[in-house]
């Protein structure tokens, strides 16, 4: 009973972490200043627009129809996506999103733990433009390698109504309102950042123009330590406190293995990761030497990240792992497996003799395997977090992205764990 309610604290704090951040920022005017058109070159100061709608809707007859991601192709289509794009060959702003310490607010706000301080780079996406009734129905961002792992949203303080940003990622529901947080302001700009597989929309702009940049977010720097400001740039506005909390995570992991109910011989815990992550859609083993599977510790998030660097700090050994639920008993997978390969006639003997695959069984919290058990190929996992239908390894699934590349498909492998028993659950060095 006492291993379950602790395990019920742990799944929550994973649960809490949240999966975006927003706020609003104040900048001088000169940051608000966009620079368009090729031919004939505009000039406009998108903070002195308020008594301009003229200029902006010049801004917006300048737009192309913005497309979307329909599977693998990139289509028109008014009914899920209304409003207008620029490309970046089409204009310049003079907003800075790393000297301003735009980036730096959203990198601390947003990653957790160590990830706070490694170096990320924001790429320049889009202009967009939604005018009265644009909208962009839900869509997660697409990937466009793996190590993208978010979106930045920045909204100009353009007089508008509507246009709120929905996300959603599991069973919780978040909404940025721009309209609301730029409402009679003209020296901030609202951003929004949020990992790639948040799914979101942008409801239709009821009045005015909503203009915004698009930036995708990518780990730059593998590996090195990025620079965080320790202090938060003045006017501010952070409306999300920060991110997972690997220490609230790291405490009460460890309660839950001092619990002696919990696997009182050892076992295996496993969790289902809340957060997708791009893989390449394929790869080959014999040329792309690193399995993208290894990589993955290193692209972690949120609570992914914090549940992944507890365990190591408290001397267990945290696996990443594919589940591929068969139609008989799920496989647990160390590698990535080509997708083609699962599409023979026998995936999952397949999986088991020339993958490394590992029958699994569900159990209960308190497993203490019998003499039966003893020598069985099944390995009994308590799943902590469920693995749902989104960490299966999925080979085919429609999919509304914001572009239609898809070199790479989202999967959220899980974690497993192995604790020993009560009294000696380490089984690797505390870092
Ligand atoms: O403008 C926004 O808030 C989000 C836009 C968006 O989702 C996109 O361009 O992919
Ligand atoms: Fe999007």
């Amino acid at each position: 009973m006492t291993a379950i309610r602790a395990l019920a604290r742990l799944k929550q704090t994973l649960a809490q972490s949240l999966p975006y951040c927003g706020g609003t920022f104040e900048l001088p005017s000169d940051s608000f200043e966009l620079y368009y058109g090729r031919e004939n070159a505009k000039f406009l100061n998108l903070s002195k627009t308020a008594n301009n709608p003229d200029a902006l809707n010049s801004l917006q007859s300048a737009c192309e129809p913005a497309q979307f991601g329909r599977h693998t192709e990139t289509v028109l289509d008014e009914t899920y996506r209304k409003a207008g794009k620029m490309d970046t060959s089409e204009f310049l702003v003079r907003l800075d999103v790393v000297k301003s310490g735009l980036l730096d607010v959203v990198c601390s706000s947003l990653l957790s733990g160590d990830k706070s301080r490694r170096s990320v780079t924001a790429e320049l996406y889009k202009l967009n433009v939604y005018g009265e009734g644009a909208f962009f129905k839900p869509h997660t961002d697409t990937p466009t390698n793996s190590n993208m792992f978010g979106s930045l949203v920045v909204v100009f303080p353009t007089p508008h109504s509507g246009g709120t940003l929905v996300l959603r990622h599991h069973e919780h529901e978040w909404t940025f309102d721009s309209a609301k947080l730029l409402a009679g302001t003209s020296n901030r700009f609202a951003y929004a950042a949020f990992f790639s597989d948040v799914e979101h929309e942008v409801t239709p702009v009821t009045s005015g123009h909503r203009i915004n940049l698009t930036y995708n977010l990518y780990w730059a720097d593998l590996g090195l330590d990025g620079i965080v400001l320790s202090t938060q740039p003045d006017g501010v506005n952070v409306l999300q406190p920060p991110s997972a909390n690997a220490t609230d995570v790291g405490r009460i992991l460890s309660e839950v293995l001092e619990d002696s109910s919990l696997l009182p011989a050892g076992g295996t815990l496993g969790f289902g990761l809340r957060h997708a992550y791009p893989f390449p859609r394929t790869w080959d083993p014999a040329v792309d030497k690193l399995d993208p599977l290894l990589l993955l510790p290193i692209l972690l998030k949120g609570s992914d990240l914090a549940l992944y660097d507890a365990c190591d700090a408290l001397g267990l050994e945290p696996k990443l792992k594919f589940i591929s639920e068969t139609d008989d008993k799920p496989v647990l997978l160390d590698r990535a497996v080509q997708l083609s390969v699962m599409e023979i006639e026998d995936p999952e003997g397949t999986m088991l003799r020339e993958h490394n695959g590992v029958v699994v069984e569900e159990v209960g919290a308190d497993f203490e395997p019998s003499e039966e058990d003893i020598g069985k190929s099944v390995r009994p996992v308590h799943w902590v977090t469920r693995v749902g239908a989104i960490n299966k390894l999925a080979s085919t699934y429609i999919h509304y992205g914001n572009e239609g590349v898809l070199s790479h498909l989202y999967m959220t492998p899980c974690l497993t764990v192995e604790v020993g028993p009560v009294g000696a659950r380490q089984t690797s060095r505390a870092k």
